[in-house]
């Protein structure tokens, strides 16, 4: 009888287990199988499709407009997705308070930024997004408004030098951008100057582009999304160099400032040496708060340090050289910038310009803001379902993955008639759009920290 109970015991313990398993997978197959899908390959499902970063725009493109705004796709034999361009159904997902949980692809990042702002969720993330969102207040951003200004002229005069003053056919801004918006972040970031587009060898530079490449190509490729097959890949050592250098530098920063701060040399708005008012950075703000009670330890500093290190630049880079690329195939568009600008300093060759100035300029807004769309610098990102919901009567069972397609939202003729056109003028009035149908820095609780436009800002002033 004993022998039997036990029997009996471990069966239910097997079986229970199966049976949870197989219903979970049967409501996420079945919620999947409802979507139009493209066809797939026996075990690589659609993955075959999307093999390099090209082939995935071009194939994500091509299924919105062969089977909507809501895709079934499988990405090996285990992984399925629901790719979304549906502004009404991203609406429902960004706006929800508890639908926090980022793509599980984030988890490349953890070992370089950590479980903060970025790619923690719940009670977690709350407390980081508390510590960091002070840093964007119009008071911070507008004093730094010169160290835009100081970095863009030494950009501007490079490329003068480079270009010499002749037209040059296939001229790469980008890489001359990225040190740009890279010098900027380091400033107001760390209030530490790397002048990396002066002096062209900082290893914590290219200590940084190389973690970003690793985390884009562990993204794309299919075996080094797993951890124990990335272990025995030659990046996965690049990785471990290029961490050491960057948490290496962080730390010695942060270690300097607590030093300041500890001796009381620096206070808040102290005065330097020729008698200026010092700048608050972004660190010199999040170290030593407490939030609810709440102390952040050394690693967990680092880790927002680095994750604006890793936000901020290379978006913002990408950001400003597809638009200067739009802004010089388009003429009528450089003559409206610059009417725009004269009418603000006149023909003055090098004005003073203001946080104020920037909310003046409408147009050059709306040129960004067509560069944003056309040029999506984070066309993808992900949420992953945490709980059974329901949208518009239909069930959502929790584990489904959804991939925000937001370039697909925005090439969307419905919202866009001729999508392809650069239009600036398309933004003087978005009021027939739906309020999803723009979303390159997402929205919602979880929306883009560095999103704010001066603009925004106008009516706060006083
Ligand atoms: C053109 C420039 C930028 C674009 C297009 C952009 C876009 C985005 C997008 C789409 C997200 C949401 C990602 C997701 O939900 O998985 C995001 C999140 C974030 N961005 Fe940006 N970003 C830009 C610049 C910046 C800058 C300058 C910073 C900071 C210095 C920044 C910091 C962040 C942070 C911390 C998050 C995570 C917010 C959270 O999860 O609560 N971004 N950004």
């Amino acid at each position: 009888m004993i022998v039997f109970t036990g029997y009996l015991i471990a069966i239910v313990l097997i079986l229970f287990p199966l049976y949870y398993y197989y219903a979970k997978c049967y409501a996420l197959e079945k919620f999947y199988h409802q979507f139009p899908s493209p066809p797939k390959t026996p075990f690589f499902g659609n993955a075959l499709d999307l093999k390099t970063t090209k082939d995935l725009f071009q194939s994500f493109h091509r299924y919105v407009k062969a089977y909507g705004t809501m895709v079934h796709l499988k990405i090996g034999p285990f992984d399925h997705m629901l790719l979304c361009s549906n502004p009404k159904f991203l609406e429902f997902l960004l706006t929800s308070n508890t639908l926090l949980k980022k793509s599980p692809n984030l988890r490349y990042l953890v070992p370089w930024i950590g479980t903060g702002v970025a790619t923690a969720y719940g009670p977690k993330w709350k407390l980081h997004r508390k510590l960091v969102t002070p840093a964007f207040h119009y008071s911070v951003l507008s004093q730094f408004v010169n160290t835009f200004e100081s970095s863009g002229n030494i950009l501007v005069e490079k490329i003068s030098k480079l270009c010499d003053g002749q037209k040059v056919d296939n001229f790469d801004l980008y890489p001359h951008i990225t040190r740009c918006t890279f010098d900027i972040i380091c400033e107001t970031a760390m209030g530490t100057k790397s002048n990396v587009q002066t002096n062209e060898t900082s290893v914590y530079f290219e200590s940084i582009k190389e973690m970003c490449r690793i985390f884009m190509s562990r993204t794309m490729a299919v075996f080094q999304r797993y951890d124990f097959i990335f272990r025995f890949s030659k990046d996965f050592h690049l990785q471990k160099k290029a961490l050491d250098i960057i948490h290496n530098y962080s730390n010695e920063v942060i270690a300097t400032k607590r030093k300041e701060l500890d001796e009381n040399v620096k206070q808040k708005e102290s005065v330097d040496d020729l008698g200026r008012k010092e700048k608050m950075v972004f660190l010199d703000m999040i170290l030593n708060k407490a939030i609810d009670g709440h102390i952040f330890s050394q690693e967990a500093i680092r880790g927002e340090v680095d994750t604006f290190m890793f936000a901020g630049h290379d978006t913002t880079a990408t950001a400003i050289s597809f638009i200067l690329l739009c802004i010089a195939n388009h003429n009528e568009v450089q003559d409206k910038i610059i009417e725009e600008q004269e009418r603000l300093f006149g023909c003055e060759k090098n004005p003073k310009v203001t946080f104020a100035h920037l909310q003046e300029m409408q147009f050059l807004e709306n040129v960004i803001k067509e560069g944003l769309r056309l040029y999506t610098p984070v066309p993808l990102y992900g949420r992953q379902i945490d709980k059974n919901v329901e949208f518009e009567g239909m069930l959502i069972p929790k584990g489904v993955n959804v991939v925000i397609f937001n370039h697909g939202v925005h090439m969307n003729p419905e919202f866009y008639p001729n999508p392809e056109k650069f239009d600036p003028n398309r933004f003087e009035s978005m009021e027939d759009k739906h309020p999803f149908a723009f979303i390159p820095f997402s929205a919602g609780p979880r929306v883009c920290i560095g999103k704010r436009c001066p603009r925004k800002y106008k009516n706060t002033i006083k």
